[in-house]
């Protein structure tokens, strides 16, 4: 199961590696990092991204390892931004004589940069940013301006305290003309003392949700003040500005200047489902250890895992774990396909590539939020405890709903994608890739589920069938509604609510599609296939209705923490007293508790000042 995870033995025996390393090393300790001031805190996180830097000169670590040794870091911080988007978005829409010549700087961290697109006053909406780059031919400079207080650059990470360098979104004005959002590349701060270049206002936005969590790091804010950098630091890969000032677009969609967000929303739904697996990890370890009543003859206390209520909380989240799992791997290949064929000047699959990036981001990390959540009250008192490790998991997951665009924004652009799908098909195209399924409409509209007993829905056939009707019927229903509005405009704002849920329906039904061609697969290990073949029967009947799903729950329950296991996480990345592989949770419980700086004297600081006078004063009161 392990294998079948990881997606190889090689991933398996590298993820293993590089978790040990991490788990190993003092400088990664992380057990009292919610004690720390945001001070400390981010001062540990410079910390642990040096180490780790240095490591991985030292050992020569590989591309692969090097992102496996963040990962298990289990930090968030500057370097985050630097490789998942700085680096990307110079790779996508810089020219060749720029990635040389900022790559070189950037893989050697000679440079740290960060994203700078989102403002004060606008993140969603992007082509409503205000930060402006007017194009001076006299000196053959941009002028980078802040005009109003609203478009102060305003949450890239990394920016607030410790980026030298950013890709910077503005509008482009040359000769007079607005020519929309572009990146610019540009230097923030000295590369001698690190303060901010002149006419650069930049800080950071203060302390977020949560303790430890998200707080390690330094999200910005930036002012800037007709600051000059040269033109050749316009991204000018899709469109050009000449010496003389002329706007030049090349013959490539003007979508590509997207491009990093599309590649970003592939990398966090890999995050929603390892986030996902970590919090049920926990949950059923310590389900299998935690134990409440027993039988009234006064046999043993019972496991809570085994409560009925417990499995059917708890199991389609396990269920979930793997689907996102196996739909992020599919996604990850999705993503390389329509890179080559970009790169080959073949842009008909771009549309799709977004829908599916921006459903699956949206609807993967909602439901990880959510379920993060559930697994503290599934845990009990114990999970509120910040040595369960939920509440900073739940912390630190939870933005991901928002960062990378909101989740209900991306659903209505799915939702657009499926609108326009629908109109191509009543004009008689074939659809293809993952909305194919819409070429069956005859069949979809009209059919009859033959889904009736629990063994049915470990029918691939029977499920796909199912899910693809739902699908279609709900994106067919909007189509209708909408023609009827008297604007298309008016009509999708009207039933945005109705679009969202369509969009939900297709993203969950291409979940379910690529967990049953995972089936598909040689799969190796006894029994290994039949789990999965009853985790992706849990993961579509939860989302269809909850009855019949108690015998699925009974059959998994015998290798529930086996299949927790499979996820092979270090003690130190899960980071939790309550999801320990040796269950030894009430020492590590008891353990964690002496480590509260309140615990490191017995009468408390304040106690001179305000408990004592209080105590004495009530005493003397009461002897009156
Ligand atoms: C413990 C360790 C933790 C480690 C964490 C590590 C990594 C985590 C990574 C990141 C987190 C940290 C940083 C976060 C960074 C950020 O958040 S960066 C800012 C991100 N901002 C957004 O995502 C903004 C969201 N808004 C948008 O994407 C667009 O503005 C929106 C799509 C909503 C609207 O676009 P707009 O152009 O205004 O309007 P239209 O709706 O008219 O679209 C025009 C056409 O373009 C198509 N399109 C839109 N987006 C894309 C795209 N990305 N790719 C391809 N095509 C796109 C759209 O469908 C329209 O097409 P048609 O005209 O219909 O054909
Ligand atoms: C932890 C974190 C890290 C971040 N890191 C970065 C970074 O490194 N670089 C960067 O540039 N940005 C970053 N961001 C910013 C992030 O990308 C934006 O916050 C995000 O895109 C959402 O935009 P917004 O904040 O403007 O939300 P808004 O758009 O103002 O959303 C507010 C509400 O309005 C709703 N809404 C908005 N538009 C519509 C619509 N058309 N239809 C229906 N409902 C709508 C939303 O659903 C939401 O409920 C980060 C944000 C966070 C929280």
């Amino acid at each position: 199961m392990k294998v079948a995870w990881a997606g190889s033995r090689h991933a398996v025996e590298v993820a293993d590696r590089m978790a040990c390393l991490v788990a190993s090393d003092p400088v990664f300790r992380k057990d009292t990092r919610t004690m720390l001031s945001r001070k400390e805190l981010f001062k540990d996180t410079l910390k642990k991204a040096a180490h780790a830097w240095k490591r991985t000169v030292e050992l020569h670590l590989t591309e692969e390892e090097a992102n496996l040794l963040r990962l298990y870091i289990d930090q968030p911080g500057y370097v985050d931004l630097h490789w998942v988007m700085f680096v990307p978005a110079i790779k996508g829409q810089g020219t060749e004589e720029q990635q040389k010549k900022w790559l070189t700087m950037a893989y050697k961290f000679q440079i740290i940069g960060t994203y700078a697109q989102t403002e004060l006053g606008h993140g969603s909406n992007v082509q409503g940013l205000e930060t402006t780059a007017t194009f001076d031919p006299s000196t053959d400079e941009f002028i980078m301006h802040s005009p109003t207080l609203t478009s102060s650059k305003w949450w890239p990470g990394g920016l607030g305290k410790t980026s030298t360098h950013a890709v910077v979104y503005a509008r482009l004005i040359t000769e007079g003309k607005d020519y929309g959002i572009h990146g610019f590349i540009m230097q923030l701060r000295s590369l001698d003392d690190h303060s901010p270049l002149p006419g650069i206002t930049i800080g950071d936005i203060g302390g977020k949700f949560g303790s430890g969590a998200y707080n390690s790091m330094d999200n910005g804010v930036m002012r800037l003040d007709h600051v000059r950098i040269p033109r050749d630091q316009m991204l000018m890969r899709l469109a050009q500005v000449t010496r003389e000032g002329k706007y030049v677009h090349s013959d490539v969609p003007k979508q590509l200047l997207y491009g990093t967000m599309v590649y970003v929303r592939q990398t966090i739904v890999a995050d929603a489902s390892r986030a996902l697996s970590r919090a049920v990890c926990i949950a059923v370890r310590y389900g299998a250890i935690r134990k409440q009543f027993g039988s009234k003859a006064g046999g043993p206390e019972t496991q809570v895992l085994n409560y009925k209520t417990q499995q059917s909380r708890l199991f389609p989240f396990l269920a979930s774990a793997y689907a996102f799992r196996f739909v992020g791997q599919w996604l990850k290949w999705l993503y390389t396909d329509v890179t080559q064929k970009l790169e080959s000047k073949d842009f008909s699959t771009l549309p799709e590539a977004h829908a599916c990036t921006a459903g699956l981001k949206s609807v993967t990390t909602s439901a990880t939020a959510d379920a993060i959540e559930e697994c503290q009250k599934l845990c009990g008192g114990h999970g509120y405890l910040n040595s369960s490790g939920l509440p900073e998991l739940f912390a630190v997951n939870l933005p991901a709903c928002t960062y990378e665009g909101d989740n209900v924004v991306l659903l209505l652009q799915v939702a657009r994608f499926l609108m326009k799908t629908v109109s191509q098909v009543a004009s008689g195209k074939q659809p293809v890739g993952t909305t194919a399924y819409m070429g069956n409409i005859q069949h979809l509209m009209q059919c009859k589920s033959v889904v009736n007993t629990v063994e049915d829905w470990l029918n691939p056939a029977a499920i796909k069938e199912v899910f693809e009707a739902r699908a279609l019927r709900m994106a067919v229903n909007c189509a209708q509604n909408i023609s009827k509005a008297p604007s298309q405009e008016e009509g999708f704002s009207e039933l945005s609510p109705d679009l969202v849920e369509a969009a939900v329906a297709h993203v969950q039904l291409i979940i379910v599609t690529k967990f049953i061609e995972k089936l598909q697969e040689d799969i190796l290990g006894h029994g290994v296939k039949e789990q999965l073949q009853k985790l992706c029967g849990i993961y579509a009947l939860h989302l269809i209705h909850n009855e019949r799903l108690g015998k699925l729950y009974a059959q998994v329950r015998p290798n529930a923490v086996a299949l927790v296991d499979a996820f092979d996480y270090t003690d130190h990345y899960l980071g939790s007293a309550l999801g320990r592989y040796d269950g030894d949770v009430y020492s590590a419980l008891y353990k964690e508790a002496w480590k509260d700086p309140l615990n490191e004297t017995v009468v408390p600081d304040g106690y001179q000042e305000h408990l004592r006078p209080l105590l004495k004063q009530q005493l003397k009161l009461s002897r009156l």
